[in-house]
């Protein structure tokens, strides 16, 4: 079963008079473990691909499944739970708080969940392990690097147990080898929580550590016929 799945989804912004079809009959299937790149130009609909999947955004038509349910028919409220414990979302900029600590950066993340804070603590301590900060988990972000501050970030988006994850141009401020290390984490990652992950990238020398490229121009999304790594269009 896909973790994510779209189908036929198509968004539409007013523009004038008419109407501009951020994202055109859109069909997108990742499964568990499954690491896609998404690739295309600016203004193409990358983002708006990503706030759908994030269920942030509901589609003009068509339906976003995750991990087996159509988010079609759910109350907003359902939505944000439906997120808070199957979605994950890296954004480009990390967007820690200045005063709090990397794991406090995780905890206040699922403060509200309702879920006991010594439980949380120590989730928070093993994904900051995961990630390779386990000896800075009580350093602020300007201690970090920008590299760390991004690990954080992955880190923070792992919290809930995500089914599906989420990254948009995470190596967009980072300098070649940083990209790299992140991107690698995210490949591992994608295999050790079998999470469906897309990661939007204009960074194309890392595309080799996904699984399958999707291309998208225009609000339509090619992808690959079906990969051994189960991604189909
Ligand atoms: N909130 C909005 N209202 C109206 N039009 C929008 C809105 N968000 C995006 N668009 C339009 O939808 C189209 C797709 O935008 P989107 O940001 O998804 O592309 P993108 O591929 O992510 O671009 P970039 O690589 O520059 O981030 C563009 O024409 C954009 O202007």
């Amino acid at each position: 079963m896909p973790a994510l799945h779209l189908v036929n989804v198509t968004l539409e912004y007013p523009d004038g008079e008419s109407t501009l079809k951020a994202l055109d009959g859109v069909n997108l299937r990742v499964d568990p473990g499954s690491f896609c790149g998404l690739v295309g130009p600016s203004g193409s609909g990358k983002s708006s691909l990503l706030a759908v999947a994030a269920t942030l955004v509901r589609p003009s038509s068509g339906i976003v499944s995750i991990d087996g349910t159509d988010t079609t028919g759910l109350t907003d409220a359902e939505l944000t739970s439906l997120r808070r414990e199957k979605i994950g979302v890296v954004f480009q900029q990390p967007n820690l708080l200045p005063s709090l600590t990397a794991v406090e950066q995780l905890i206040i993340s699922h403060h509200f969940s309702g879920k006991p804070a010594a439980a949380a603590r120590r989730r928070a301590a093993e994904l900051l392990d995961v990630v390779g900060l386990g000896p800075s988990l009580n350093k602020r972000p300007h201690q970090l690097s920008g590299g760390q501050r991004q690990r954080v970030n992955i880190a923070r988006a792992l919290m809930g147990q995500p089914r599906v994850l989420l990254v948009d141009e995470p190596t967009a401020a980072l300098d070649h080898e940083r990209s790299q290390e992140i991107v690698q984490l995210l490949r591992r990652v994608t295999d050790e929580f079998e999470t469906a992950t897309v990661m939007v990238t204009h960074d194309t020398e890392f595309l080799p550590l996904t699984d399958s490229v999707a291309t998208m121009r225009d609000g339509r999304l090619s992808v690959p016929a079906l990969t051994e790594a189960g991604i189909k269009g």
